[in-house]
């Protein structure tokens, strides 16, 4: 059906369509929109616009924000594969509703049961949450407060033959999932060495690195690491970014970028399941990094990354004051967590899932991060996004009598 709607919009106004089963949007009640930004400015969609927006899209996003993005892409990352032939792994992208859908499609096209997936725990839930169902053996690479440990990985892949991994029947893993950035839940962030010698590794083992990375904008100190991406020189990196953190979380707003023969597959799965992305949310979005262009968007990161340094400052002064002889912590250079070890104690779950709630300060125990959720874990992520330094300060010292009560 909406090939016939893609046929339909590239065809001569002569055209006369009896085929798309999309419905007529003069019954929509819907008759014009504007939203107010806060820089003065208006996006406003006319009748026709509005027509357009409340209708069914293309699978892979509307043209206008997809080039956006791709323009985008090119000039930050430089990806070797942007000018390959598009059977070679040529650079594409498409639209997803968030990075979610767009991690819970890469893996549903790249993992089977029983397959072999490497991924350096602890690891966003939300993550491990696709991957379960999907029946597939999850490996822990070693890493640390700067990510994924390369030595470690090498130790981990040692168990398989370079030279055997494409035999039918190999169990060596295929797909390696890391976050780069700002990691939820660890707040670490990887060296561009280490980038390399795991780019090298997967070269050596012919692995495809999942590069999940919506803390990239979230990066507080320039230059930015160069990403994955940027040396992709097979065609072995799918990338999912995300607007959550920079323009909204509600919009639902996420990108893959990938080789063009992985992200056509991603598209498939998107066609049967979701369609597309909102096509109102699509065009509002494109509205305003059309009238922003890339200098405006980097502008308005500017200011998103001040935002986050300064609370990312207060919760490392907060723990300095109220956790400092019962916890330990590294200070991250992205992102909007801190992950934080409680000396003495085996396991948070209890003491966060019971006392913390009666002393009414909320964090997340880190066995919902840990590929075996009941491995007991000492650690607990503390997001520094919603609250005030104020109300950090008070968390925290709250925090710390738990902590004294406990041990
Ligand atoms: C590493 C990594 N990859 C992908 C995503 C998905 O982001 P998307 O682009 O918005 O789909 C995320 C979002 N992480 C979280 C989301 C969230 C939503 C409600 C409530 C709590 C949430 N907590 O705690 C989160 O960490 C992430 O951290």
């Amino acid at each position: 059906m909406l090939s016939a709607i893609n046929l339909q919009q590239r065809s001569p106004p002569s055209m006369i369509s009896l085929a798309g089963g999309a419905p007529n949007p003069n019954t929509f009640p819907f008759q014009l929109a504007s939203i107010k930004m806060k820089n003065g400015q208006t996006l406003t969609f006319d009748e026709t616009v509005m027509k357009r927006a409340l209708q069914y899209s293309a699978s892979n996003g509307i043209p206008e924000l997809l080039t956006w993005m791709k323009n985008l892409q090119k000039n930050l990352h430089n990806p070797p594969t942007a000018g390959y032939a598009p059977e070679n792994g040529q650079m594409d992208m498409c639209v997803t509703t968030g990075s979610q859908e767009g991690l819970c499609k890469v893996f549903e096209m790249l993992v089977n049961p029983g397959d072999n997936v490497l991924l350096d725990a602890p690891t966003y839930s939300g993550t491990l949450a696709t991957l379960q169902p999907l029946g597939c053996n999850l490996i822990n690479v070693p890493s640390d407060q700067h990510g994924m440990i390369p030595a470690g990985l090498k130790e981990v892949l040692s168990q398989w033959d370079p030279s055997e991994v494409h035999k039918p029947g190999s169990t060596a893993p295929r797909v390696l999932y890391t976050i780069p950035n700002g990691g939820n839940p660890t707040g670490a962030s990887m060296t561009s060495q280490r980038k390399q010698e795991v780019y090298e590794l997967a070269r050596q083992y012919d692995m495809l690195i999942i590069e999940d990375d919506p803390y990239y904008f979230l990066q507080f100190d320039k230059p930015w690491a160069p990403t994955f991406l940027s040396m992709d020189v097979d065609g072995r990196i799918i990338r999912t970014d995300s607007f959550s953190k920079i323009l909204s979380s509600g919009l639902r707003i996420g990108f893959v970028t990938g080789p063009k023969p992985l992200v056509d597959r991603v598209v498939l799965h998107i066609q049967a399941s979701t369609m597309h992305t909102s096509t109102f949310t699509q065009l509002m979005v494109s509205q305003l990094l059309h009238s922003w262009g890339q200098e405006g968007f980097l502008q308005h990161i500017d200011g998103v990354i001040e935002f986050y340094r300064t609370q990312r400052d207060a919760m490392i002064s907060s723990a300095d004051r109220w956790l400092k002889d019962v916890a330990e912590w590294h200070a991250p250079s992205a992102g909007m967590f801190l992950w934080i070890k409680l000396k003495g104690i085996a396991d948070t779950q209890q003491l966060i899932m019971k006392k913390a709630l009666e002393k009414e300060v909320l964090l997340v125990p880190g066995g919902v991060f840990m590929i075996n959720s009941s491995d007991p874990c000492p650690y607990v992520r503390a997001a520094f996004s919603l609250s005030t330094p104020e109300q950090i300060d008070e968390a925290f010292r709250r925090l710390s009598s738990l902590i004294k009560e406990a041990l």
